[in-house]
């Protein structure tokens, strides 16, 4: 991890609420990994290797006329990132019932207590699309069902998928680190029914499965969406997430097109999760 080059960007955002929590989750589907809150607003950073000189392109926050945004940006090797991520990560409780937290947090009386060391991988429970997606697990029959977690970062979604019951689970992500992480946290949570995958959507074969859960975002969604749907079993569940409001139309018609119907909507700061049914 050492030797991994990052790009941090040094924003300044006025007014800092809720233009960081915005900033951040645009940055977040853009690539960026990472997010340290500074002062005046956030500094993100983004693995070199994924780096292009117009990745601030698609970053709608910037050429809003509701906020003052200025960055400046340089080089660095991250050598001590885990410090800086142990002070910026605050546990999560999700509707009283699931805990997203780190070893080094208390443990919490709630049902569901998930340990993470999320290091430079998405899904701390922070994010909106995370946190609504384990409002549907939660709000879900989960027992005795196969699961998989397409896009699964930390794992976070595979983990709490066993804690209700589900086996067995397949987790898949295309990014190494992220990889590496849930067979890390698979671990951390002592579950035993879940296998982590290093992949895409092609590695998924003839596997079937009762429930499919994925929060990437619309355009791998909307490209994956017959694979998908060729490995969801009769009277399976799909729950996805990693879009906004705007994007229902395409996700619902391409979930309509292959028969899926359209079941519940969650919704977080214009962030949404749906369900759909076989
Ligand atoms: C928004 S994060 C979600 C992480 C976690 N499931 C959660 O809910 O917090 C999306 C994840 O999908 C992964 N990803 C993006 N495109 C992918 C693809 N085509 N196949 C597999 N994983 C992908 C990314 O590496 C990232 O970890």
């Amino acid at each position: 991890m050492s030797n991994i080059i990052y790009i941090g960007y040094e924003f300044e955002v006025s007014p800092e609420q809720p233009g960081v929590e915005i900033l951040i989750a645009e940055l977040g589907y853009a690539g960026f990994e990472s997010f340290v809150e500074t002062p005046h607003g956030v500094t993100a950073y983004i693995q070199k290797e994924e780096w292009h000189n117009s990745i601030l392109d698609d970053i709608q926050i910037l050429n809003s006329e509701e906020f003052i945004i200025t960055y400046s940006f340089n080089e660095i090797e991250q050598t001590n990132w885990n410090a800086e991520w142990e002070k910026n990560f605050n546990p999560i409780v999700v509707d009283d019932i699931c805990a997203v937290r780190a070893p080094f947090h208390d443990k919490f009386n709630t049902p569901y207590d998930i340990v993470i060391e999320p290091k430079m991988s998405f899904g701390t429970g922070h994010h909106e699309t995370t946190h609504m997606m384990i409002q549907h697990i939660l709000k879900n029959d989960f027992k005795g069902k196969s699961v998989l977690d397409m896009g699964c970062g930390t794992g976070v979604l595979a983990i709490l998928a066993e804690m209700k019951g589900a086996k067995p689970i397949d987790a898949v992500d295309y990014d190494n680190w992220c990889y590496l992480n849930s067979l890390e946290n698979v671990d951390r949570n002592h579950c035993e029914h879940i296998t982590v995958i290093e992949g895409d959507a092609s590695v998924l074969g003839e596997h079937t499965y009762d429930i499919i859960i994925a929060n990437i975002n619309r355009n791998i969604l909307l490209q994956d969406m017959a694979t998908y749907v060729s490995c969801l079993n009769a009277g399976g569940m799909l729950l996805l997430s990693g879009f906004y409001n705007d994007d229902i139309p395409a996700i619902k018609a391409a979930c309509e097109t292959h028969l899926l119907k359209f079941e519940e909507k969650l919704e977080r700061n214009n962030w949404v999760a749906l369900k759909f049914l076989t």
